[in-house]
């Protein structure tokens, strides 16, 4: 069995992605962000106070004729850019792209942080990372996806995101025509929870890539590459404009600067991020000075190949062999 489901980008700044999933009997669609960098289904719900709620679709457990309360679980979660949310859990059916788990646990939101209330765009995450990561207790549940592996073709899926178009999520097979190159493997480290794996190099403008590694993850739910501050350096050097804005908290420059492509090596292939993949958005509507794709990770302490990476790739997440592949798109 295997599962396809479109995603979209949030706005014209690519911030997030959608995607349908169905929840409940009868099904109850939210729009929810797929993220590799975490491991909780969670959701807007008729328990999330109106006042937060408001703006969002939400998933009421009492319409559906198949949640069940898991009593006495409870979760909270805190992510890297300290929005946060906690609440109650049930189990339901959940479908995403025409594949159904039939108990998946699907958390409640009780309290949502302002972030998530302003966000209206989505109605909560879908954890794609490793179930060690998973914030319910006193009993940990499972990912949809840990859930769903060994009942699909493969025990992987695909990520296929893109700057302003329709991408997709592909569960259990890979769509090779999605990729220009050949899909390099290299070992995924899942301790943490995430998606954790080494770089053997980068290299800025079409040069040779050097040999420097850099260890990080591939997270679909962290809108930007964020890397050590060296390599942010060496990146805009090259840029005539660039300068760090405290108030933006990151480095901006001229719209109609010509950015160089940044490149990193993975599993024996080469991954080119164009220039104008790097050259995000306007800080503002209407504003001739851009925010960068490449930031520093540096208050962070965690590589993170966010959408900006993933954007110039078809990435294979293979929990069956502990990888990770990445194609040039
Ligand atoms: C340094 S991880 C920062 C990252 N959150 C982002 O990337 C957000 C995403 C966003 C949210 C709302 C509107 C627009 C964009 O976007 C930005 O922070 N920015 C984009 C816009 C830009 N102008 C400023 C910077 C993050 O916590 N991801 C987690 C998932 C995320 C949580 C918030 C909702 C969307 C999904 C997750 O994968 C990584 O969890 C951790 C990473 C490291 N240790 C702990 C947790």
């Amino acid at each position: 069995q295997t599962g396809s489901a479109n995603t979209n980008p949030s706005d014209s700044a690519d911030d997030e992605y959608i995607t349908s999933v169905s929840i409940g009997t009868p099904a109850q669609v939210l729009p929810l962000d797929f993220d590799t960098g975490s491991s909780d289904l969670w959701v807007f719900s008729s328990e999330t106070p109106k006042s937060s709620a408001s703006g969002h679709v939400t998933y009421s457990p009492s319409k559906s004729s198949t949640a069940k309360k898991l009593s006495g679980s409870t979760w909270s979660i805190e992510y890297g850019d300290k929005s946060s949310s906690s609440g109650d859990v049930y189990t339901d059916v959940v479908t995403i792209g025409g594949f159904s788990v039939k108990t998946q646990a699907v958390e409640s939101a009780t309290k949502v942080s302002t972030q998530f209330v302003q966000d209206t765009v989505i109605s909560g995450l879908v954890g794609l990372g490793f179930d060690i990561g998973n914030q319910v207790s006193p009993r940990p549940q499972k990912t949809w996806f840990s859930n769903a592996a060994s009942s699909l073709a493969e025990p992987l899926f695909t990520a296929d995101l893109r700057h302003q178009e329709t991408g997709s999520y592909n569960f259990g097979f890979i769509d090779t025509s999605l990729a220009k190159g050949t899909i390099g493997y290299t070992p995924a480290d899942g301790s943490e929870g995430y998606w954790g794996f080494t770089a053997t190099g980068y290299s800025v403008g079409g040069a040779k890539l050097n040999r420097n590694s850099i260890t990080g993850i591939a997270d679909t739910g962290t809108t930007l590459l964020l890397l050590p501050d060296n390599i942010v350096d060496a990146y805009y050097n090259n840029v005539e404009s660039a300068q760090y804005d405290d108030s933006q908290e990151g480095v901006v420059f001229d719209c109609d600067e010509d950015l160089p492509s940044f490149s990193f090596g993975v599993g024996g292939q080469t991954i080119t991020i164009s220039g104008d993949l790097l050259n995000l958005t306007p800080i503002e509507e209407g504003s001739s000075t851009c925010f960068g794709g490449l930031q520093s990770s540096s208050d962070i302490g965690i590589n993170i190949f966010g959408d900006v990476a993933l954007k110039a790739a078809l990435v294979v997440f293979d929990l069956g062999n502990e990888r990770l592949g990445w194609a040039q798109k």
